[in-house]
């Protein structure tokens, strides 16, 4: 059987590309860029005033002048103006042309204004070029603003709308179809009877999904090869990904992985030494263009499978950078006996030292969904020790 590492290493074998899309730029939140995005002016396109006051030529604070008759106003938005006479002084306004003539600006709060005549009111703690921010000081024309592979966040969004792109090139999102199956599954709006329960995790995977801006179908399939066959055959003609649940460990009505291999979708591994999560299983069509991640059908197997593995998967396919685990320290000792990787629900508390601790939350198994509503992560214990005293530094997946 293969161990988590790997698991990971064949996962990162079979990753997927995805092509590319033109999107508004006003929906690319979140995309990430196919394209690179150069300054189309300077940063900033001209010498910007960056507080309100006035400018002066400073030379002649220099030479001992502290009153500057007010000659004009220069504005925001404004055309650029000259500073006719050096001795003079413009008001002018945080965002304006600096004028030409000026190189310096004093804020209001350092001046007195009276007749016309603004007066300094501290000119020996004034320097050449204050508050001007220098045209191109930040970026200059032609310069990378955003390379080819850059996560749009708002700060990004920011400047692709400054450089007047309406729409930007980004990688296109995976299209994932959730599907269970079994036929003791009943839906949400309905009455299970006794031998049957309300089915939960597709709403799991759907919302985990959803928390990475994808919006997935979702789907149910008795415990029939034919159905199950002519269901899946479908969503693979128009999805590049399908997460499964259930029907793929060594039960008389566990027909996925058969299903899979028969609608050609090669295995590329299925059981890891890992608890919970053990039948998991990872394939892809020949062509790397579909991808499936059958996982296992008990809820917490399903949700550490779907957060350990398929969310950095997918993220990766993505483009993205997956959300590394975060290194926390067990909180008190945990015994866990197979020679498996043991990925134990904790909830994490932030100390006032820095350190990050992990409480144990074991919960009755990988049926006891229950319990994961009081965990913020599946913290990742090898499968070399038993005992893991207090203390013992691991890594956390968080699961949202
Ligand atoms: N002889 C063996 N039996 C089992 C093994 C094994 O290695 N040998 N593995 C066990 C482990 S570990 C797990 S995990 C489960 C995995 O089972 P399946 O993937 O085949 O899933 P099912 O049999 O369909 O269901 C298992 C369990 O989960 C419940 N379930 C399924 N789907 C949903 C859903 N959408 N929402 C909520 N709950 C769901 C289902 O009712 C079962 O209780 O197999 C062990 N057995
Ligand atoms: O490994 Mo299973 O996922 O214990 O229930
Ligand atoms: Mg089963």
């Amino acid at each position: 059987m293969l161990t988590v590492a790997d698991a990971d290493q064949l996962l990162a074998d079979h990753g997927m590309t995805l092509t590319t899309e033109t999107v508004p730029f006003s929906k690319a939140r979140g995309r990430v860029l196919a394209e690179t995005i150069l300054a189309d002016r300077d940063f900033p396109p001209f010498d910007r005033v960056a507080m309100d006051g006035i400018a002066i030529h400073y030379d002649s604070l220099a030479n001992g002048q502290v009153t500057y008759p007010i000659l004009a106003i220069q504005r925001a938005g404004e055309p650029l103006q000259p500073l006719p006479d050096p001795t003079g002084c413009l008001e002018v306004m945080t965002g304006a042309m600096l004028p030409t003539g000026a190189d310096t600006v004093i804020r209001y709060e350092d001046l007195s204004i009276t007749d016309g005549v603004a007066t300094l009111t501290i000119p020996t703690e004034m320097e050449r070029g204050q508050n001007v921010h220098k045209q191109g000081t930040d970026r200059r024309t032609f310069d990378v603003l955003l390379p080819a592979g850059t996560m749009l966040r708002p700060v990004e969004l920011a400047v692709v709308a400054s450089v007047g792109q309406t729409s930007v090139s980004v990688l296109k999102r995976p299209r994932v179809a959730v599907i269970a199956t079994g036929d003791e599954l009943v839906d949400t709006h309905q009455t299970p009877l006794p031998h049957q329960i309300r089915q939960s995790n597709v709403y799991m995977l759907q919302a985990a999904l959803y928390d990475m801006g994808l919006d997935a179908s979702v789907h149910t399939f008795p415990d029939d090869v034919a159905t199950i066959t002519a269901g899946l055959s479908t969503l693979l003609t128009n999805h590049d990904v399908l997460i499964m649940t259930g029907g793929v460990s060594a039960g008389k009505a566990d027909f996925v992985p058969e299903v899979l291999g028969g609608l050609g979708i090669r295995c590329h591994f299925h059981k890891v030494e890992q608890r919970p999560g053990r039948p998991l299983w990872f394939g892809s069509s020949p062509d790397q263009q579909r991808v499936v991640f059958a996982l296992p059908g008990n809820p917490v197997s399903t949700t550490m499978c779907f957060y350990r593995y398929a969310r950095p998967y997918l993220q990766t396919a993505m483009g993205l950078t997956p959300d590394p685990p975060l290194y926390v320290e067990l909180a008190k000792q945990v015994t866990f006996k197979p020679a498996f990787t043991y990925f134990m629900p904790v909830r994490l508390e932030a100390m006032p030292d820095g350190r990050l601790l992990a409480n144990p939350l074991p919960g009755s198994g990988s049926g006891d969904f229950t319990n994961l509503t009081a965990a913020d992560a599946f913290l990742e214990l090898p499968a070399a020790s038993t005992v893991f005293p207090a203390g013992t530094l691991a890594p956390a997946w968080s699961i949202g």
